[in-house]
């Protein structure tokens, strides 16, 4: 058990009996990333002086966020016992939208570190991982970290971790990723109890993508692990959900920087170039063979990602359309799962409705957007895929309201998800509540340890990307946390509700809500255009409609004086002066009808900014 003493094992020659796969699954903020480092540094494979904090987080957001959006494979050499290990260390992305790489990456592995923080606890997200890594098959490692807290409670949720997985709370290593403490035990642990990786070593090679990240220099980067067989440098590769070929340019592991090597077999976990420009083509979850000697089989567990969550996103500038059009074309590049295709709007122009996988990659994507491109943006309110039947048995799959079908619609499904929440048990009452709320349905409750509970309902999808996080952080004090999973769909008793001014439909506006949650959405959209619309000529009405059926009503009384009338006669350049002034502060005016709006109230409208200003 000593930071390696002699020469790192041989990629490609390593036998399997020697090679450990594992991974680290936590909660967000629980350590994950800190404890990873740590490992490089007692490894020896990075220097102590070139260890910048949370080295495998390579985008700049993740690591101001603190949260790992891409997950990175690692080898480091090992010894116990006079033998040297290859460790690879496979980090995962601790997020629900993420699951599906999640579930790949733990596919790549024998063995998990189940890391919790020793003050903290079994947090949601512990679970879900917990799960999947189960349903793997993966040997679970119980740790407790954070240990050098003077808050950690090792022994309490050292008893809470031994009932969850089965074994004895003296089985549940504690270490601080901080310190180091403890961690040199733990690889020895893994070495010991991690099976050693098995397949065929003279089949036809079949490794599994578990991740695949663009590179502007390099292009297409594929994660692999090998289940059988081998690959080596030069040699034809193909992708067997597309059947597309591509010649291997580059073979080699991450130490934790990118290193070539003559090939990779049974059991071990590196990375492929070929060439590929879009990481569409070398897809999570996809089996890579050989274009001489196939595999009839592919590897199970592939699905394509599938957008759940949609929203239209708009420049604020009309300018930038085609800055953001490039930028969504650079981002899907590096993002399987980003979808968008044109659409414009009445009230906010040219935009894109895009696709995503749930709220954080929403958010992710504008974030960066932002940022990287600097793009001023306005995203309209999240929606979920409905499908809608109409009378002539026609199916649609709406993912913008105001393509809701007209007509006699006979039914309207809804995505489902099971949640789980997890939370202390004084807050049980209100986050029953919240569920209620939203249309949640109970199916059960269970106490971990003596003080928290775990909540699972069943919420329609629609309910939870609308602000549910926000509201059950405030309703439990940031103390609940929550995880769900796609469940399937259900009909539901469905309505879109239009919001009109004088007469006129503003498309951005549109929702589809439960009919009885139809009121309350038409009132509270009335409400905020009022006090947002600036009074006009003439009196304007703005209503909310579901279909022709008028259900809230408020109205802009007419403006008592013209105020451009003074501007008549007058200087003609101070009038200009005027209306240049208002072109420079993008003040866009948008026509609705005859109603002329600034296109801020629509965005202040649609980001419920007049309530946080009433407060
Ligand atoms: N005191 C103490 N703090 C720690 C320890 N390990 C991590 N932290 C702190 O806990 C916070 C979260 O650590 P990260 O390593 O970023 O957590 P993570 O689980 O990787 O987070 P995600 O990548 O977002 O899932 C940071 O502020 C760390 O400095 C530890 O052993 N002791």
């Amino acid at each position: 058990m000593s930071p390696q003493a002699s020469a790192p094992l041989e990629p490609a020659s390593t036998p399997a009996a020697a090679i450990r796969n594992f991974c680290i699954i936590a909660h967000i903020d629980h350590g994950k990333s800190t404890l990873a480092d740590r490992m490089l540094s007692i490894t020896g494979i990075v220097e102590d002086r070139a260890m910048r904090a949370q080295y495998l987080d390579r985008m700049d957001i993740e690591r101001e966020r603190g949260i790992t959006i891409k997950s990175q494979a690692v080898r480091m050499p090992w010894e116990l016992d006079g033998e040297t290990f290859a460790l690879n260390m496979i980090d995962t992305p601790g997020h629900v939208d993420f699951s599906y790489e999640v579930s790949r990456s733990l596919a790549a592995c024998e063995g998990a570190i189940l890391l919790v923080d020793a003050a903290q606890g079994i947090e949601a997200q512990t679970l879900a991982n917990l799960y999947l890594a189960l349903e793997n098959d993966l040997e679970i490692i119980p740790v407790l970290n954070k240990i050098d807290l003077p808050a950690a409670e090792p022994e309490k949720y050292a008893a809470e971790l031994a009932q969850l997985i089965g074994g004895k709370p003296e089985d549940v290593l504690r270490v601080s990723g901080k310190t180091g403490e403890g961690v040199a035990e733990l690889l020895d642990r893994v070495v010991r109890t991690v099976p050693a990786p098995v397949g065929t070593v003279d089949a036809a090679p079949r490794a599994m993508i578990f991740d695949s990240v663009y590179d502007s220099y390099r292009g297409v980067v594929t994660y692999v692990r090998m289940i059988d067989g081998s690959i080596k440098p030069r040699e034809k590769v193909q992708m067997m959900s597309t059947k597309s070929t591509h010649e291997i340019l580059e073979i080699g592991v991450s130490s934790p920087e990118p290193t070539p090597t003559k090939g990779l077999s049974v059991g071990e976990v590196g990375y492929l170039i070929t060439g590929v420009k879009d990481v569409r083509q070398s897809k999570v979850g996809d089996t890579v063979t050989s274009a001489q000697r196939p595999a009839t089989e592919a590897l199970s567990g592939y699905t394509d990602p599938k957008p759940m969550v949609f929203s239209g996103l708009y420049p604020i500038d009309g300018s930038d359309y085609p800055v953001l059009r490039e930028a969504l074309d650079k981002l899907k590049l590096s993002d399987a799962a980003l979808v968008y295709e044109p659409e414009t709007s009445v009230a906010l122009g040219f935009g894109f409705r895009c696709g995503f996988l749930g709220l954080l990659h929403l958010e992710i994507i504008t974030e960066r957007l932002r940022r990287e491109f600097d793009l001023d943006l306005i995203t309209t309110a999240p929606s979920v895929v409905y499908e809608v039947t109409t009378e002539d048995n026609t199916v649609t799959e709406v993912t913008n309201p105001s393509e809701f079908p007209t007509g006699r619609i006979v039914e309207v499904r809804e995505p489902m998800v099971r949640a789980a929440i997890l939370a202390p048990k004084d807050y049980v009452g209100a986050i029953m509540d919240l569920c209620q709320q939203r249309r949640g349905s109970l199916l059960g409750m269970e106490y971990l340890g003596e003080d928290r509970v775990e909540i699972r309902y069943e919420i329609p999808l629609g309910e939870i990307v609308f602000d549910f996080f926000d509201q059950l952080k405030s309703k439990t004090q940031g103390y609940a946390s929550l995880d769900y999973e796609p469940t399937g769909d259900q009909a539901a008793d469905l309505v879109k509700v239009d919001i009109l001014l004088q007469g006129d439909q503003v498309d951005a506006f549109s929702a589809i809500v439960h009919r009885e949650k139809a009121y309350a959405y038409g009132t509270l959209m009335t409400e905020r255009l009022r006090k947002l619309i600036p009074r006009q000529q003439f009196e304007v009405p703005i209503q909310a409609a579901i279909g022709a059926r008028i259900i809230a009503r408020e109205s802009i009384r007419a403006m008592r004086k013209d105020v451009l009338a003074k501007c008549y006669g007058g200087d003609i350049t101070r009038k200009r002066k005027l209306l240049e002034k208002q072109k420079e502060g993008k003040k866009r005016m948008k026509t609705i009808g005859r109603v002329e709006v600034p296109q801020e109230a629509f965005i202040a409208a649609l980001s419920g900014d007049v309530e946080e200003k009433k407060k």
